[in-house]
């Protein structure tokens, strides 16, 4: 029987720290509630962010100011089930005062978080305590030496106790964790309180970094020193074939906390996970070797000779840690690649922030904003900005100030694209997903992109992998990959079906992202829009409501390749054809490449600007149809980016939210800003034929996008008919002449 049964609550101590953070992560994927204590609101405030989403309402923290306060933790054991010890008093600068600053303090805020456990943590069944190698491995024993659980660093706390204050800072830090755990198991001896305690030591920990870092300088010792190799200030040459002790991945040390709370053979017992000895040779090779970590990184770190040395120095076993707890290890290959993802992540953020929960343990390669443009005399399209937070959501009604139906109505009755900030979604989590379509496009097989390929001629459908060059342009190849998932390929029994195996382990946080697309951004989208039509704010939410049922939304990852110079050329840098999209409303999620071209009122191409975790939106055809074109779909194209950005691949994520497919095209004659729009055709029938429905329109377009169908009309631009209305490909100006027409 599992000596903390799932659904109980757990106390996890000191839990913003960068082992806490992933044990508070593990408890909570294990299936329990959490309180973790924190010095700060600030620190439990980035926690409560940080699991908030994928653990709605399963954590909460609670302020211990100081843990070596006696009593200090009385209120904060009440009602749990086991407490995850991971708290230590941590000086600077304890030089002379070795006694008194570390051994004692250590000693002391062991014993009364386990004296306020016994008194008020009635329910406790179980205490794990975060102890270390330090605790084991005895500096006066002979190297090399193997070592278990079953050793005592002995010698430590013997020096601390001739030396006291004296004592050197890195041995009296070792007595510190020795006397510590000491004193815990000490303290069973004799309290023979209600639960029973197990201890996990693990020597240098690295892995992914989870817990709040506000700046380089402020990362803990064992992740800085990758850091400081990755900017060429760690360790150098002649460091790397020398002993570097052992190591385990972050993951594991807390995998080994959670299950000491589950193995009721863990009771008494101490774990030291590990996968034992490496060199910093080994940590070279692999960053060396890792395709993905870019070049101006690897250029900074000495390369040594490659290979395995037999260095003479300590080992430690993490077999019982494997035996008893069940854990798996990570690789030091998986355990350096992810440490140093999260660090260019962290640097990607700059420092702020939280980055975004993995939902599965698979290593993805960070996605690294390559730089923005510094080329100057470009010129950008004006585009109004939405605050979206301003749009809030009660229950079944959306709010929408006037003053926001009246700018934002202004902007798509002329220009047809905005940008919208405040959207609720971290800058971290928008870094994650570009980090999962970078894997979607990059690290899945051309064969399985082929097996799962969109059925684009056959069905009218982007649902799967598009790759290169299935359109064409005055006979020029696309040099654009895709991956598309459509709001109903959701459903488990399509996606298992429409997307390769390797794909599979992301889909929940692919449907997690799609899903706050529709029901957040695109709903506020949608009762704006209505608002503007003067309609009930909630009226064209309704048409669109269960997309994973009746809906036609697709959720695009795209990457962008260059193209030769030849095809560059002769389209004149045109990537993607000038368009309108044929969705209800497209939310682009911007990105640093400097490309996307909008076709302004004035006939004038001009460039969006970047700017970070904002979205640029704009209205579709089916928008644009049941508005009268009150609202327009504005045309715009992807062209060849900047000089100083040329050598990028340009990876977008993009979500186009429909109307549910059922629904008819035709105007809504209910609004009479629509009537007003359709006076100006005299009563011309604004479908000639048959009134399409939202998904006949998508069918028709998919299948006739790329295919060559257009003709080239009087007015030099591509038309074509669909459904009996006229869909103009624009031409307008090439690129090239624009920016020549501006520098004159
Ligand atoms: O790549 C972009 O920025 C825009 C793409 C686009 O317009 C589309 O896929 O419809
Ligand atoms: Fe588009």
């Amino acid at each position: 029987m599992p000596v903390a049964p799932s659904a109980s609550t757990v106390l996890v101590t000191g839990a913003s720290g960068y082992i806490a953070v992933h044990v508070v992560h593990q408890a909570l994927k294990a299936g329990f509630n959490v309180v973790g204590t924190v010095r700060s609101e600030e620190k439990g405030r980035y926690l409560e962010q940080l699991f908030a989403k994928q653990y709605p309402g399963k954590f909460r923290h609670a302020i211990v100011a100081d843990i070596e306060q006696p009593g200090g933790f009385d209120e904060a054991v009440k009602g749990v089930q086991a407490v995850l010890h991971t708290a230590s008093p941590f000086h600077f600068n304890s030089e002379g005062k070795a006694l008194d600053a570390l051994v004692n303090p250590a000693v002391n805020g062991t014993k009364s978080v386990l004296k306020s456990i016994k008194d008020h943590g009635t329910e406790v069944k179980r205490v794990v305590l975060t102890s270390s190698f330090a605790a084991i491995l005895d500096p006066s024993n002979k190297t090399p030496k193997e070592y278990t659980e079953k050793d005592w660093n002995e010698s430590s706390p013997a020096n601390s106790a001739k030396e006291g204050n004296s004592q050197n800072p890195m041995d009296a830090y070792r007595a510190s964790k020795s006397m510590a755990e000491r004193a815990a198991w000490d303290f069973v001896e004799q309290e023979q309180p209600q639960w029973d305690l197990a201890t996990i030591n693990p020597p240098f920990v690295l892995g992914p970094v989870l817990h709040q870092v506000n700046s380089p300088d402020s990362l803990n010792t064992s992740v800085a020193s990758i850091w400081k190799l990755i900017q060429g200030t760690g360790k150098t040459e002649q460091d790397l074939p020398g002993p570097a002790g052992c190591v385990v991945d972050v993951r594991d040390v807390a995998a080994a906390h959670i299950k000491a709370l589950q193995v009721a053979d863990a009771g008494g017992e101490r774990f030291a996970p590990t996968i034992g000895q490496w060199t910093w040779q080994n940590v070279v090779d692999i960053v060396h070797d890792a395709s993905w970590i870019p070049g101006e990184y690897k250029d900074k770190v000495p390369k040594g000779k490659r290979g395995n040395y037999d260095v003479k120095q300590n080992d430690l076993s993490g077999a019982k840690t494997e035996k008893v707890l069940g854990v798996e290890y990570h690789s030091l290959k998986s355990t350096i690649e992810t440490t140093v993802g999260s660090l260019l992540e962290y640097q990607a953020r700059d420092w702020q922030g939280a980055p975004a929960l993995p939902a599965v343990d698979i290593d993805l390669p960070p996605w690294i904003p390559p730089k923005q443009t510094s080329e100057s005399g470009l010129e950008w399209a004006p585009l109004h900005t939405l605050d979206l937070s301003r749009v809030t959501i009660e229950g079944d009604h959306t709010h929408v100030p006037e003053d926001v139906v009246r700018d934002v109505g202004q902007a798509f009755n002329t220009i047809g694209f905005i940008y919208a900030v405040d959207h609720g979604l971290t800058y971290g989590e928008l870094l994650r997903q570009f980090a999962i379509g970078q894997y979607l496009l990059n690290n899945v097989s051309d064969e399985d992109k082929e097996k799962f390929r969109a059925r684009i001629r056959e069905d009218g459908s982007f649902v799967g992998y598009k790759q290169q060059g299935k359109w064409q342009l005055d006979g020029v190849l696309d040099r654009v990959e895709q991956c598309n998932f459509g709001s109903k390929s959701f459903q488990p029994s399509i996606a298992s079906k429409t997307f390769p195996p390797s794909v599979q382990p992301f889909i929940p946080e692919i449907l997690a992202f799609a899903r706050f697309n529709h029901a957040v951004i695109y709903r506020k989208l949608l009762a704006v829009f209505s608002r503007i039509l003067d309609l009930d704010s909630e009226f064209l939410w309704n048409l669109s409501q269960n997309p994973e049922e009746r809906g036609l939304d697709l959720l695009r990852y795209a990457l962008y390749h260059k193209p030769s110079q030849a095809d560059d050329d002769k389209l004149g840098g045109v990537r993607l054809n000038s368009h309108t999209d044929f969705d209800s409303v497209s939310i682009l999620w911007s990105q640093p490449i400097t490309s996307l071209e909008v076709l302004m009122p004035d006939n004038q191409w001009r460039l969006v600007k970047h700017r970070p975790n904002a979205l640029v939106i704009n209205a579709g055809d089916a928008l644009a149809f049941v508005s009268g074109e009150y609202i327009k779909a504005t045309i715009h194209r992807v062209v060849k980016p900047p000089q100083d950005q040329a050598s990028y691949p340009r990876l977008g994520a993009f979500y186009f939210a429909f109307f549910n497919e059922d629904t008819p095209l035709s105007p809504l004659t209910q609004s009479p800003v629509v009537q007003k729009a359709l006076a100006g055709r005299q009563g011309k029938p604004f479908w000639p034929a048959e009134v399409p429905t939202s998904g006949k329109w998508e069918q028709l377009r998919v299948k006739a996008y790329g295919a060559g169908g257009e003709k080239k009309g009087e007015d030099g631009h591509t038309h074509e008919e669909l459904a009996g209305r006229k869909v103009t490909y624009h031409q307008g100006q090439t690129v090239q002449a624009r920016r020549q027409a501006q520098v004159a």
